[in-house]
């Protein structure tokens, strides 16, 4: 599982319903999907490791311009696909095809966040969602999509 957050600036692009669409046609299941307002408080805790470097004040309040859609994606290697479908960190390093390399062209404006490994992703979701937001089911389509 991976969380993907589409940023102030992909909300108000309207690019949301263009980045599901990527992640369904891949093969990926949602589990967990919502618009949050995020607070000071949970951007903190989101970017903590960054709150030395210069950009973090500009970050914190970039991330709250506006509502996020933030979502758990689900499937083989989800952490390490849905970084290669995102692009790089910069934009401009962002190959064509990318959600980056497609849509944005500077890293204060990137659109999209996605995990970046394992234990962040473990810690993402659960500051993110509770326990009851993240939905098991069955994807009809797994047999097509999984050998
Ligand atoms: N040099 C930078 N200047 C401004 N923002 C940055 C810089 N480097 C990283 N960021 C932001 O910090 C975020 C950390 O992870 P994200 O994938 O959310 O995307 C990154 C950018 O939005």
């Amino acid at each position: 599982r991976t969380l993907v957050a589409v940023k102030p600036d992909g909300v108000q692009r309207r690019l949301v319903g263009e980045i599901m669409r990527r992640f369904e046609n891949r093969g990926f299941k949602l589990v967990a999907l919502k618009l949050v307002q995020a607070s000071e408080d949970l951007l903190r805790k989101h970017y903590w490791d960054l709150r030395s470097k210069p950009f973090f004040r500009g970050l914190m309040s970039y991330m709250s311009e506006g509502p996020m859609v933030v979502m758990v994606w689900e499937g083989l290697d989800v952490i390490k696909t849905a970084r290669n479908m995102l692009g790089e960190n910069n934009p401009a390093d962002s190959l064509p095809g990318t959600i980056r390399g497609d849509f944005c062209v500077e890293v204060g404006r990137n659109v999209i966040h996605g995990s970046d490994s394992v234990e962040s992703a473990e810690k993402e979701i659960s500051l993110w969602f509770g326990q009851n937001e993240l939905h098991c089911w069955v994807h009809n389509s797994r047999p097509w999509i999984y050998n």
